[in-house]
């Protein structure tokens, strides 16, 4: 339990160890539903390792991983995982992509046309839905990619440096499109990120990491309206807050 009550996600007491190479320590870190949280680190400092263990690829040395009070034992469709490089099946049109887990969980056909129709309106890619990925530019893949593990419903979203392979402008209008997105589904998300611009503009709070073995260092709430665009990114709050953060990650 949390003081807002359970918690939608909840790392408790994790270490990972790779052999000997301690890589986390004593993680602790929770996400209340509908919340948008990022976890910014240094390169190297385990975030793809605890992001893996919380999505259940790669298992804890100690503690435990909770969804909705449930102990995490492997992948599951309750957390859906985007990487950084699209991970889209090359031979499988857009619409069949988005399909692929609503068929193994043997979800009707009708169902899976109305749920394919669905998200790819949400994210914005109606009239591609019989293109395949090759097609495709970045930002489209990955909004794929999105509406991909959405229409499985998971109960978190987990990415791993979701722009990290857009172009500067492709990424901010990604930005923006992932902000609305959340606005109208209220899935509860959890990115790691190195981009400290990204974290403050996405989230509602940031955990902050450092290196050797990766720990927790800060948390920091980030005190701006949900009502965000590129502007609030020249806000003397926003800056403020990017000020204390990166503070954090120097020290
Ligand atoms: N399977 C593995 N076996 C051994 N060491 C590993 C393994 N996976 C990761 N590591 C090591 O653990 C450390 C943390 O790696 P990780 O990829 O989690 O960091 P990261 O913060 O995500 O880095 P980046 O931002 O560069 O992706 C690194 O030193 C890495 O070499």
């Amino acid at each position: 339990m949390t003081e807002f009550g359970e918690a939608k996600l909840q790392v408790r007491g994790v270490d990972k160890y790779f052999d000997r190479f301690h890589v986390l320590a004593a993680i602790d870190l929770h996400l209340e539903a509908n919340e948008f949280v990022s976890i910014v680190g240094a390169s190297g400092c385990g975030k793809s390792t605890l992001l893996n263990i919380i999505a259940g690829l790669t298992p804890p040395s100690t503690g435990e991983v909770l969804v909705d009070g449930h102990i995490v034992r492997g992948p599951g469709s309750d957390r859906g995982m985007i990487f950084q490089n699209y991970s889209l099946f090359p031979w499988l049109s857009v619409a069949d992509n988005i399909a692929f887990g609503l068929k193994l969980k043997g979800v009707s056909r009708s169902r899976q046309k109305e749920k394919i129709a669905y998200y790819l309106e949400v994210v914005g890619l109606s009239q591609f839905a019989n293109a395949y990925p090759k097609q495709l530019s970045g930002g489209m893949k990955q909004r794929v990619a999105i509406a991909r593990a959405l229409a499985n419903e998971p109960e978190v979203l987990l990415m791993d440096e979701p722009f990290g392979a857009l172009d500067a402008q492709t990424r901010e209008q990604m930005q923006l499109f992932l902000l609305n997105l959340w606005e109208q589904t209220h899935t509860t998300i959890l990115t790691i990120t190195h981009d400290v611009e990204e974290a403050i503009f996405l989230s509602q709070r940031i955990y902050i990491m450092s290196a050797h073995p990766g720990r927790i260092k800060a948390e920091i709430r980030v005190d701006l309206d949900r009502d965000r665009d590129l502007e609030t990114k020249l806000t003397p709050k926003f800056i403020e807050i990017q000020r204390q953060v990166l503070h954090q990650l120097r020290q």
